[in-house]
C-alpha cells in the first residue's frame, strides 16, 4: 500500500485530458501539488518507556514490535482525504510510538495486559483503510497490526459457516474460502486491502450488498479480547437468550477490545455473474426502481444507480471517465435468473443498455481510489461521505447534503450514487471534487453532518464513527446512548486504554 495514497503505485492513474480541462476551466483548481519522500515525513519523538517495550517484546517477539521510520509512517492514521493530504505534507504527527504485531488470541491479551499496567494506549490497525479518523494514535501509543493473524481456522459446509482470523485481507479470505467452492461476496471498493476485523469493526457494507447483506449480517460469532478479558459471543444462528451483545461489538471500532475470531456465514461462489446497464431519465425515477425491487424480493447481488451528475462525469465507468452521458446510469449484477429485476426495471421506465456498461463497472470496481490520488496531485480536492436513510426521507437526505456542500465549498462537483438498498430505505454516498483546501473542506464536512444529522439521517451507513463523526453520533443517539457506551467502555477498558477518542468522547488514558 502506498504509504501516501492508495493502493499499488503501479495502478496509478491519470487523469483523462477532459478531467483536466474540467478541473482548471471550470473548476479553478490550481497548480499540482507533490507529496514528500517517505524519509520527509515528520514524526514526534515517541515517548514510550523502555520497560514497556521490553515486556511487549517478551509477550510477541523483540521482531514484532517495531519502532522503524517506516512502519510508523505507515500506521499513521488511515486513507480519508484529510489523512492523505496531510501524510503528503510530511505531517506525520499522529503517529504510534510503536507497532506491535500478535500472532493469536492470547498474545493480545497479554499485549492489553501490558498496555493496561503502563498505561499505554491501544489502537487496533487492519488494513489502515478508514475514513473516519478511526487510527488516530499519538505519543506514548502502539499500533496493534492485526497481519499476523491470517488463517482460515476452520470450515462447516453443512452449516455454512467459516472461522477466520480478523487480519486475513479481504482477496486473501476469497482465496481461502474458493478452495471451498466458498465466498463471503464481501466486496467494498477497499477490498484489496482492508480486512475481515475493520469491516466487524466498522461494520463494512460491500458492492454485493443487494445479494449478500452487509458485512454485520454475515457475522454468526466473534471472539473478543478485551483489557478486563475475553468476550465469546454467537452460538446459534439465532437466539432468544437476551440483548444481543455482538451488536456491541460489531461497530465498536476497537473502543472496547480486539476482534480476535469471526465465525462468518458463507455461501457456495457463483457459477456466473451477469452484468448490465440501465438507463432512467432521473434519479428518482432509477431510485423508485430500485425501492420496487427490495419491496418485491427480487434484488440482483450489485445494484448500483448513479445520479444525473454521476452519470455525466462518468464516475461508475472509470475507464470512460468524461464520457458526458445523460440521464441515471443503473448497474446491476446478477447471480441468478435476471427475469423478474429486469422486469421491474423495464416497468419502471429503465431503458436496457446491455452488458457493456455493467462489465466496464466490474472492470473498474476498485479503480476510484488510485483516481482520488491522481486528482490529489493535482491540486483538487476530492472526498466521499455517506448516509442512509428511509425511502420516503431519501429526496430530503439528498436535498440537504447537496445544497449543504454548494453552501459551504462554492461551486464544488457533486456526484450520488445509491448502492446498498433495503426494502425499507437505502444509503446515498457522495463524491466531491472542489478546488478548496483542506481547512475549508473540514468546515463544510461538519456542516454536511449537522445537515445530515437535521434531515433525519444516520451519520454513517458504512464508513463508521472514528473521531470524525463522533460529535454527530452522540446526537444522534442522545446523552443516554452516550452513557451507556460509556458504562461498557468503562466495563470492558477500566483504563480508557481501547483506541482512545473513537466512537465515543472519553477521557484518555491516565499516565501512570
Ligand atoms: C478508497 C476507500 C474505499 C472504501 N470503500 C468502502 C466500501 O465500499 N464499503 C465500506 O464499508 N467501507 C469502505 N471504506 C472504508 C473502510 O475500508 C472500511 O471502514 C473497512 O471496514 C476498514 O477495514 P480495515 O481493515 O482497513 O480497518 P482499519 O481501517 O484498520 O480499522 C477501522 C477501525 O476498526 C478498528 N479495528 C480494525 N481491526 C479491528 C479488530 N480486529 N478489532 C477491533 N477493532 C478493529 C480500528 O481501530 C479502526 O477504528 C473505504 C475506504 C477507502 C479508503
Amino acid at each position: 500500500m502506498l504509504w501516501s495514497g492508495w493502493g499499488d503505485p503501479a495502478k496509478a492513474r491519470e487523469l483523462p485530458d477532459q478531467i483536466r480541462t474540467l478541473l482548471r476551466d471550470l473548476m479553478g483548481v490550481g497548480e499540482p501539488v507533490e507529496a514528500v519522500a517517505l524519509e520527509e515525513v515528520r514524526l514526534p519523538r515517541p515517548t514510550l518507556s523502555p520497560a514497556a517495550l521490553a515486556e511487549l517484546a517478551a509477550v510477541v517477539g523483540a521482531a514484532h514490535v517495531r519502532t522503524d521510520h517506516e512502519s510508523r509512517v505507515r500506521h499513521t492514521r488511515g486513507k480519508s482525504t484529510p489523512d492523505l493530504l496531510r501524510m503528503r505534507e510530511g505531517d506525520a504527527s499522529d503517529a504510534p510510538d510503536a507497532v506491535v504485531l500478535p500472532a493469536g488470541h492470547e498474545e493480545v491479551l497479554r499485549v492489553l495486559e501490558v498496555c493496561s499496567a503502563h498505561r499505554v494506549a491501544v489502537v487496533p490497525f487492519g488494513g489502515g483503510t478508514s475514513v473516519v479518523g478511526g487510527l488516530v494514535a499519538g505519543q506514548g501509543v502502539v499500533a496493534l497490526d492485526l497481519g499476523r493473524l491470517d488463517r482460515l481456522v476452520s470450515v462447516d459446509t453443512e452449516s455454512m459457516v467459516a472461522e477466520l482470523e480478523p487480519g486475513l485481507r479481504a482477496p486473501d479470505a476469497e482465496r481461502l474460502l474458493a478452495e471451498h467452492g466458498l465466498t463471503l461476496g464481501h466486496f467494498p471498493q477497499s477490498y484489496e486491502y482492508a480486512t475481515l476485523g475493520g469491516f466487524a469493526a466498522a461494520r463494512s457494507s460491500g458492492q454485493a450488498s443487494a445479494g449478500y447483506g452487509r458485512f454485520d449480517d454475515m457475522v454468526v460469532g466473534l471472539t473478543v479480547a478485551t483489557p478486563s478479558g475475553a468476550l465469546d459471543l454467537g452460538r446459534a444462528p439465532k437466539s432468544a437468550a437476551g440483548p444481543d451483545l455482538r451488536q456491541l461489538v460489531l461497530g465498536s471500532e476497537g473502543a472496547f477490545g480486539v476482534i480476535t475470531s469471526l465465525r462468518l456465514r458463507v455461501r457456495r461462489r457463483p457459477s456466473a455473474t451477469v452484468y448490465e446497464g440501465w438507463r432512467f431519465e432521473t434519479f428518482q425515477a432509477g431510485s423508485a426502481a430500485m425501492r420496487r425491487l427490495a419491496q418485491e424480493g427480487v434484488l440482483p447481488a450489485v445494484l448500483r444507480l448513479s445520479d444525473e451528475t454521476e452519470t455525466m462525469i462518468g464516475l461508475a465507468r472509470p475507464e470512460a471517465i468524461g464520457s458526458g452521458d445523460s440521464g441515471c446510469l443503473l448497474i446491476a449484477g446478477h447471480e441468478k435468473d435476471r427475469g423478474a429485476a429486469a422486469a421491474v426495471l423495464a416497468e419502471q421506465g429503465g431503458a436496457h443498455l446491455g452488458a457493456e456498461p455493467g462489465q466496464a463497472w466490474e472492470h473498474g470496481r476498485f479503480a476510484a481510489p488510485y483516481l482520488r490520488d491522481s486528482l490529489l496531485a493535482a491540486g483538487a480536492t476530492v472526498e466521499t461521505l455517506e448516509t442512509a436513510g428511509f425511502w420516503s426521507n431519501l429526496p430530503r437526505l439528498y436535498d440537504a447534503v447537496r445544497l449543504t456542500l454548494h453552501a459551504e465549498l462554492g461551486s464544488p462537483l457533486v456526484m450520488c450514487h445509491i448502492s446498498h438498498v433495503y426494502e425499507t430505505g437505502a444509503s446515498l454516498y457522495f463524491t466531491v471534487v472542489t478546488n478548496q483546501g483542506l481547512p475549508e473542506w473540514e468546515r463544510a464536512k461538519r456542516a454536511v453532518n449537522e445537515a445530515i444529522v437535521t434531515a433525519g439521517g444516520t451519520i454513517s451507513h458504512h464508513h463508521g464513527v472514528g473521531r470524525d463523526h463522533s460529535q454527530a453520533y452522540a446526537e444522534e443517539i442522545g446523552p443516554l446512548g452516550v452513557e451507556i457506551l460509556r458504562a461498557v467502555k468503562q466495563r470492558l477498558d477500566p483504563q480508557g486504554i481501547m483506541n482512545p477518542g473513537v466512537l465515543i468522547a472519553c477521557p484518555p488514558p491516565a499516565t501512570g
